[in-house]
């Protein structure tokens, strides 16, 4: 379903500020993984996600997704396949437009993956099952402007418009970080659910190691632009946040600096 394979990214080559970002990433996810990424500040998490979305191309290596080559398409080229759902619950909708307006925009960018269910009345039943799934009410107020909206309602709509027409590729980047610990708790609990529902290929990025040990079936770490530590199906059922520390102090030598991803933020 995606593979990246010998990816490298490095910022301002050649300058005394040169950042080597992604240093040989090779990832494979078969339909229906869910991973999730741990790893300290800056360790390159948010910079292989964007190689997935297309924001930003690597110097080396390929990103394919459902057997296509998309290396060098650009982001926009790419969103058939991608939702995602950022940090910002500000960030993925548009505040100024009513719930049924923002459905509607991402309900069209994803017409080339067959889900069109007409217009008018067909779309409208649609989105309103699909508002219903979330269980906050907000299918009764359609026409309300999302600026309108809490932090938690607003990010569960993001939710919603990124997983709603089933991408190739779901990617969540900390995407309960910013909430408080209930809507967190929503946010992450709605995660599960449409990504079981939809059978989801799933990356999710998060500094809460107890969220990464609880969602998805997979878990990387990542440290200084590599992956460091690749959890498959069979062991992570029973992986605590004691073994994830205890096999980064046997990786790198050194004990890992985890006062955020304790405290969960
Ligand atoms: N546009 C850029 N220009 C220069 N350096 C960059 C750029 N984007 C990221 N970097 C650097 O690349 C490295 C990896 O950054 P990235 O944002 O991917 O890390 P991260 O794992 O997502 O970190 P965090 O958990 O702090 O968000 C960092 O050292 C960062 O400073």
């Amino acid at each position: 379903m995606l593979k990246l394979e010998g990816i490298n990214k490095i910022f301002n080559e050649a300058t005394p500020d040169e950042k080597i970002a992604l240093d040989n990433i090779n990832l494979h996810l078969a339909p229906g993984d869910f991973v999730t990424i741990i790893g300290s500040n800056g360790a390159g998490k948010s910079t292989m996600m964007n190689m997935i979305s297309g924001a930003l191309t690597p110097d080396f290596g390929a990103v394919t997704i459902e057997g296509n080559e998309v290396t060098k398409l650009p982001e926009y080229k790419r969103s058939q396949y991608i939702g995602r759902v950022f940090q910002d619950p500000m960030a993925g909708t548009a505040p100024s437009m009513t719930i049924e307006e923002n459905l509607a925009i991402a309900y069209s960018r994803n017409t080339k993956r067959g889900l069109r269910k007409g217009v008018g009345r067909g779309r409208r039943d649609f989105f309103k099952t699909s508002l219903e799934k979330l269980g906050l009410g907000l299918e009764n107020r359609f026409n309300a402007k999302v600026g309108m909206l809490s932090g938690g309602e607003r990010q569960a709509l993001s939710l919603l418009m990124a997983t709603f027409t089933k991408p190739s590729i779901l990617l969540l980047d900390e995407h309960t970080a910013a909430l408080d610990p209930s809507r967190a708790e929503l946010i992450t609990r709605l995660t599960k659910q449409l990504v079981e529902e939809g059978n989801l290929t799933t990356l999710m990025v998060t500094h809460n190691m107890q969220q990464a040990i609880d969602l998805g079936n997979r878990l990387i770490m990542m440290d200084k632009g590599q992956i460091i530590l690749s959890i498959d199906d069979a062991k992570k059922p029973t992986l605590t946040i004691p073994d994830l520390m205890s096999e980064f102090e046997k990786i790198r030598g050194e004990k890992m600096n985890s006062d955020r991803a304790l405290l969960g933020s």
